[in-house]
């Protein structure tokens, strides 16, 4: 039995349904890279048009701080009317009169998108006006963004509390997905936490050493930890401010039994770009004008003997910056050694994050994990034992 409604509970015909999807997509080019959370989504999308609502999509792209063209919701439209295949509309607000006049123009069935939620202040702060003013445009709020569900914003969480509100199916398979793969994990358990969001995931590891064996850092998370152990990391990605929070960390895990696993080696450059002129260093051996872009062959080596000792795996953010050839190496070849261990039976192996999925969809190994979830930092809030701001308010609704 779920514990809130979905979309079996709703009346959908002739409403107008605000349904909260990610469409935070890895981009290249100006084109979507990796369409994973759009696919993700159409099921709901599908079901609700075909029900007869009115499919009104929030979203938010990026971290803008206000309105800007590079974090516009357009440049999703393409990618998201193919694999929809169905026509749709693009409001550019996501409040006031030009959604109001969309909606009223648009037949039952009908599919829009409206622009970034956080192109206003108000999302973010969860600001009770800017809640009523996206409800006024709906009656009925759908959540199928699981992978926002860490945010108590006002278009993943307030919404629940002024609209009847239910879980889109998404959400409602995320859970059960991390709920069947996870809620027992066969132990020793490995976690693997990289990424570029150091500020934002670095202050989950503090409890998720608590949760985990062994606890593998990578990308600039690595980074960070490297140079509060006062290792030069030239221009790294890398977050110096926050050198003791690393240090709290390593702290609580040595008193709660986790062994943390930072790269011995690294592959450095001076150019952020696809096959610039590279090095493979010690660790130590940045120098001032390079970059750690990836992890080295020895903390390959390393993290896939170490990976042939546990039972379960959970995995969000890549080891480099896998986007720019080589500096794919290390996730490309811990994901295969992943793959490998679940597909011969030994590893129930659960990947998850936007650019996490794109990741594993680049090595190829998607389909031969135990469950990829299109959630990074969610994942890893709720891998925690974390209530999720989304999906509590969805319970109380
Ligand atoms: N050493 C590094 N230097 C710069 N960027 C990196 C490095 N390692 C990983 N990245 C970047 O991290 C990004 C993914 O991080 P993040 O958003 O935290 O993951 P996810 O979306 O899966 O949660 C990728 O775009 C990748 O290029
Ligand atoms: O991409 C996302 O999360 P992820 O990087 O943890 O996978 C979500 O869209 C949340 O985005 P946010 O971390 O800017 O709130």
């Amino acid at each position: 039995m779920t514990a809130f409604r979905t979309l079996d509970d709703a009346d959908l015909a002739g409403k107008r349904v605000l349904v909260r999807v990610d469409l935070n997509v890895p981009m290249e080019d100006g084109k979507v890279s990796d369409t994973t959370r759009i696919d993700r989504v159409l099921p709901t999308i599908r079901e609700i048009a075909d029900k007869g609502g009115k499919v009104i999509l929030l979203a938010h792209f990026g971290r803008p701080k206000g309105p800007d063209e590079k974090n516009s919701l357009k440049q999703v439209v393409p990618a998201l009317t193919e694999a929809l295949g169905r026509p749709v509309a693009f409001v550019a607000d996501c409040i006031g009169e030009p959604v109001a006049q969309a909606v009223a123009a648009a037949r039952n069935g009908d599919v829009l998108l409206l622009e970034n939620t956080r192109f206003h202040a108000g999302d973010e702060k969860n600001d009770a006006g800017f809640v009523r003013a996206l409800a006024a445009n709906g009656d009925i709020y759908v959540n199928d963004a699981f992978s926002a569900a860490h945010r108590a914003h006002a278009s993943t969480e307030g919404l629940a509390h002024v609209l009847p509100a239910y879980a889109g199916r998404t959400m409602q398979a995320e859970l059960e997905a991390l709920s069947a793969g996870l809620d027992n994990p066969a132990r020793p358990v490995m976690a693997i936490v990289g990424g570029a969001k150091v500020s934002t995931k670095l202050e989950l590891l503090g409890n998720l050493v608590t949760k985990v064996d062994v606890l593998v850092i990578g990308g600039g998370m690595a980074n960070t930890f490297l140079a509060a152990r006062g290792i030069d990391v030239g221009k790294s990605l890398c977050e110096h401010d926050l050198a003791e929070t690393a240090r709290e960390i390593e702290a609580k895990a040595k008193a709660a039994g986790c062994e943390i696993l930072l790269p011995v080696d690294a592959l450095v450059a001076r150019e952020f770009k696809a096959h610039p002129s590279y090095r493979v260093v010690p660790i130590d051996g940045t120098e001032a004008d390079e970059m750690i872009l990836d992890a080295g062959p020895l903390s390959i080596a390393e993290v896939v003997l170490r990976l042939d000792k546990v039972k379960t795996l959970v995995w969000n953010g890549p080891f480099g910056a896998f986007e720019l050839p080589p500096f794919d190496t290390a996730t490309v070849a811990v994901a295969k050694a992943a793959a490998k261990r679940v597909q011969a039976g030994g590893l129930v192996a659960v990947a998850g994050g936007g650019d996490t999925v794109a990741a594993m969809n680049h090595a190829g190994v998607a389909d031969e994990l135990s469950y990829v979830s299109t959630a990074g930092g969610a994942f890893l809030e709720w891998m925690e034992g974390k209530d999720l701001p989304g999906v509590e308010a969805l319970r109380k609704a």
